[in-house]
C-alpha cells in the first residue's frame, strides 16, 4: 500500500490540487457517477481507467464544469480546486476553463492560423498588452507544447494543415497559453499513430513539472507509462485509487485485477 513514512511519498494539503467529495452525476435517469470522492495531487499525472461507459469522461468533465454544457447533466457534491468550490455561483465557468484546460480525443484546432489558435485564449483573457507580449506567449506555449521547431517558420499557415500528432500538440499548446494550473486530457492519443502517441506521452511527462494533469485513457500501457496515480472506475463507482505501480502490480480489489488482466473491459 501507499507508504506515507517515506518522505517522497508524504502528501501534504498543499500537494492536493483537486478535492472531490461525494460527487454524483446524473444524465436524466442515468446515474453515471456514484458518490465519488478523490484527491488529485498537484504536479502529478493521474490516469482514469476503466471499461467503456464507466464514467471516466463524465467525471473528468466535472473538473472544468464542461457537464454544464449538457442539458440533461446534473452534478452534485463538492469539488474544490486549491480549496475553492468551483461550483459556487460566483465562479465564472469561462474563467475556470482557462485555469483548467482541456484537450480532447480528436485534435480540434480552430480553422485559423497556427499563431491565432494559440493567441486566441490569451487575447480574450487579456493576458497580453502588446503584440510583442502576445508573440512571446505564443512562442512559449508552442515551445511547451513541443511543437515550436516544427511550426516556427509557418505560424500563419492553417492549424488544420498539420499532421494529427502536430495538431494535438498545437491543441496542448493552445490549452497551455492561458496559463492553466490543471490540464484535463480525454483520450488525447486515441486518434494518433504510435510515433505521435510517443511524442504526446513525452510531452505529458514534461508537463507534470508545472501542472496537475488528469488523463482518461483506454490504454493500460499508456496509463502505466505516463501516470504516477491511477483511478479505476467501474459502473460509475471509483473502485480503486492509488500509486500507478501498486494498482498495476498489486491491485487491492478483484474488479481492478480482472480489468488489468483483461478479464473485464
Ligand atoms: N451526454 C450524455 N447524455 C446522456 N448520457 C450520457 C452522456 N454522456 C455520457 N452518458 C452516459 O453516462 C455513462 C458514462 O459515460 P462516460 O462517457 O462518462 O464513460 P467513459 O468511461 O468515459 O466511456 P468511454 O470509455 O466509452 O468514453 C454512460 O452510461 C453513458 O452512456
Amino acid at each position: 500500500m501507499y507508504d506515507r513514512t517515506f518522505p517522497e511519498n508524504a502528501v501534504t494539503a498543499q500537494d492536493i490540487k483537486i478535492e472531490a467529495k461525494g460527487v454524483n452525476v446524473h444524465y436524466g435517469d442515468t446515474h453515471a457517477i456514484k458518490d465519488v470522492s478523490v484527491d488529485i495531487q498537484d504536479k502529478t499525472v493521474t490516469a482514469f481507467i476503466g471499461p467503456s461507459g464507466c464514467g471516466k469522461s463524465t467525471f473528468l468533465r466535472c473538473f472544468n464544469r464542461m457537464n454544464d454544457t449538457i442539458d440533461s447533466a446534473r452534478v452534485t457534491g463538492d469539488i474544490r480546486i486549491d480549496g475553492e468550490d468551483i461550483y459556487d455561483k460566483r465562479v465564472d465557468p469561462v474563467q475556470l476553463r482557462a485555469k483548467v484546460g482541456m484537450v480532447f480525443q480528436k485534435p480540434n484546432p480552430f480553422p485559423k492560423s497556427i499563431y491565432d489558435n494559440v493567441a486566441y485564449g490569451p487575447k480574450i483573457h487579456g493576458l497580453a498588452h502588446t503584440r510583442a507580449d502576445l508573440d512571446d506567449i505564443v512562442e512559449k506555449a508552442l515551445r511547451r507544447g513541443a511543437i515550436w521547431d516544427e511550426v516556427k517558420d509557418r505560424l500563419q499557415a492553417p492549424g488544420t494543415g498539420l499532421s494529427g500528432g502536430q495538431q494535438q500538440r498545437l491543441c496542448i499548446a493552445r490549452a497551455i497559453a492561458t496559463e492553466p494550473e490543471v490540464l484535463l486530457m480525454d483520450e488525447p492519443c486515441s486518434a494518433l499513430d504510435p510515433i505521435a502517441t510517443g511524442q504526446v506521452e513525452e510531452l505529458i511527462d514534461e508537463l507534470r513539472r508545472d501542472y496537475s494533469v488528469v488523463i482518461v485513457t483506454h490504454s493500460m500501457q499508456q496509463a502505466a507509462r505516463v501516470s504516477q496515480k491511477t483511478a479505476f472506475f467501474h459502473l460509475g463507482n471509483l473502485v480503486e485509487y492509488g500509486d500507478t505501480d501498486e494498482i498495476f502490480t498489486n491491485p487491492q480489489d478483484p474488479k481492478t485485477e480482472s480489468y488489468i488482466t483483461g478479464r473485464i473491459g
